[in-house]
């Protein structure tokens, strides 16, 4: 019987009972008597009793209470029977992530392979990234790839505000894993319960939290079981989760590029009828800075419209008049400023690119314009070697491509923005170092104590003053000197949004092969 119709019989009869036994009329006491009979007592004290029981059952004490109580959903959600399996191929894009995924793959589909030769199994991944990119479909993909149960949760089912209960759910959601194995368990919004523990702890939260690090830690090599967390918050999370062992391997899954978008649309027309002269690749380019998950709506919606315009397909019009409405949805302003300011961030990171190159500091492995966090941009270089000690050359190289940015905005637009705040926050926290730890300024060969800055705070400031000078009016220079190559690496970078390592030198021996000089 369910909770609240017990309660609504069961309520009523008691307060029936109290009045029926207390009413003068019925019990022929004297008027004016309100007492209880000793049979009403008894009555009511043996509802009261029914009533407290079925309470603490249900609501009170958490040895009762039910584990896994959304079993239902997630049976629901993992019950894929009729379903068609997801694989990679439902995946659009994330190219990377997909790579790095291929041993766990190998792993679920031959784990007697790595058990001969003893290898440690994997068994915890991160996928990290913006909201809609693709975590769940990716972990969905692994499991209908490689023919293993999935096995869904959400972080939040398992915060609850009886100690114990969140354990509990933990212990049952591996108990199935490792019943169904082989299996993935995809736990998402994992910070809900693996976020960091602060000293004002929570009991529950770090019974839960702890039951989940006692679950990885508990497998053996005989069970074929991966666990996936996903987040939009990895910084959030407790640093024992990302243990080796543990979830030690974390992948960014981030908004796509405009070739992923092409990618992304494909796959959510596919069944759909379209009229044959949509230019897909327009429709990637109109959808600057949005996820999958925008992307899927924006087909849905596309149908949604051609349906009530008794179209027979989806023709153009019907994907301007969705992107607008999931554009509208957005925060209008927030993405028209992301697209507008699409060409200033890509003459931005061009020109950490350029200094990068003309420097040749660490090798660029990435340049994209594919917001990230707090950055509009980023340029992602791989250090060129193991490396302990660095020249006060190469200190002043890093400062000048950090400053390339900012330079790079002021040659082209003629003035400067805050997008290089990062930037120089970097740049100054390397001079400081430069003058105060390394002894590289014209203070000479000092180390200043901590109490000794404060001191000469002034002095130390000057010269911090004077290196990031230095190499702002050098980076400057060098950016005006090869204004036509920032300009090409800027638009090819605007038109495809990321460029690898490859792409840039592409484009820059393409254009040294029509100069009398190379400048690079
Ligand atoms: N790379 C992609 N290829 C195809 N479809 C995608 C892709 N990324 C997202 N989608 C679409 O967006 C929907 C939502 O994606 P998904 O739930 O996997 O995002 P998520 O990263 O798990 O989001 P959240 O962080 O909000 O849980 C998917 O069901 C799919 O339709
Ligand atoms: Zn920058």
């Amino acid at each position: 019987m369910k909770k609240k119709s017990l309660l609504f019989i069961l309520l009523p009869s008691i307060i029936f009972g109290f009045f029926m036994l207390t009413s003068p009329g019925i019990n022929n006491k004297p008027k004016g008597y309100v007492g209880i009979s000793s049979s009403g007592i008894s009555i009511i004290i043996l509802i009261t009793i029914i009533l407290l029981i079925y309470f603490l059952k249900y609501n009170g004490s958490p040895q009762f209470a039910p584990v896994n109580l959304k079993t239902e959903k997630t049976d629901k959600k993992n019950d894929k029977a009729n379903e068609p399996k997801i694989g990679f191929k439902d995946v659009a894009g994330l190219d990377e992530a997909k790579e790095e995924l291929e041993e766990i793959i190998d792993f679920l589909k031959n784990p007697d392979k790595y058990r001969a030769m003893g290898a440690k199994i994997p068994k915890g991944i991160l996928l990290h990234g913006p909201p809609g990119t693709g975590k769940t479909l990716l972990a969905r993909a692994i499991a209908g790839e490689t023919n293993s149960k999935f096995i869904a949760a959400s972080g939040s089912e398992f915060v609850e505000k009886y100690v114990g209960v969140g354990a509990k759910r933990v212990r049952a959601l591996f108990e199935k894993a490792r019943k169904e194995a082989p299996s993935v368990i995809f736990i998402d919004e994992i910070d809900a319960i693996g976020a960091k523990r602060t000293l004002e702890s929570n009991n529950e939260k770090d019974q839960t939290l702890n039951q989940l690090l006692i679950e990885l830690d508990g497998f053996n090599n005989d069970q074929t079981v991966i666990v996936i967390g996903a987040t939009n918050r990895i910084d959030m999370l407790d640093e024992a989760l990302k243990r080796p062992g543990r979830f030690d391997r974390n992948i960014f899954i981030g908004n796509p590029d405009i070739k992923s978008r092409e990618e992304i649309f494909k796959v959510h027309i596919k069944n759909k009828p379209i009229n044959p002269k949509i230019n897909i690749s327009e429709l990637a380019k109109r959808t600057h800075g949005m996820s999958g998950a925008h992307i899927s709506n924006i087909a849905n919606e596309a149908a949604i419209l051609a349906v009530r315009n008794n179209k027979k397909s989806i023709d153009f019009d019907d994907f301007n008049n969705a992107i607008e409405k999931v554009i509208g949805g957005l925060e209008r302003k927030n993405y028209s400023i992301i697209e507008k300011e699409k060409r200033r961030v890509s003459f931005h990171e061009a020109g950490h690119a350029l200094m990068g190159k003309i420097l040749s500091s660490d090798l660029i492995s990435k340049i994209s314009i594919i917001p990230r966090s707090q950055a509009l941009g980023y340029v992602m270089y791989t250090p060129n070697e193991e490396r302990f000690l660095i020249t006060k050359e190469e200190l002043f190289n890093k400062i000048k491509v950090m400053l390339g940015g900012r330079a790079a905005e002021e040659v082209i637009f003629g003035n400067i923005s805050t997008g290089a705040k990062d930037d120089l926050k970097k740049a100054n926290e390397i001079a400081f170092q430069m003058v105060c730890e390394y002894g590289m300024s014209d203070l000479g060969n000092r180390f200043y104590e901590p109490t000794l800055i404060k001191n000469c705070y002034d002095i130390i400031d000057r010269e911090i003053n004077k290196i990031i000078d230095l190499c702002y009016k050098d980076t400057l220079e060098k950016v005006k000197l090869n204004k036509e190559l920032l300009s090409k690496v800027a638009n090819v970078l605007y038109e495809k949004e990321t460029l690898t390592g490859e792409d840039l030198n592409t484009i820059i021996e393409k254009y040294n092969s029509t100069q009398k000089v190379s400048i690079i």
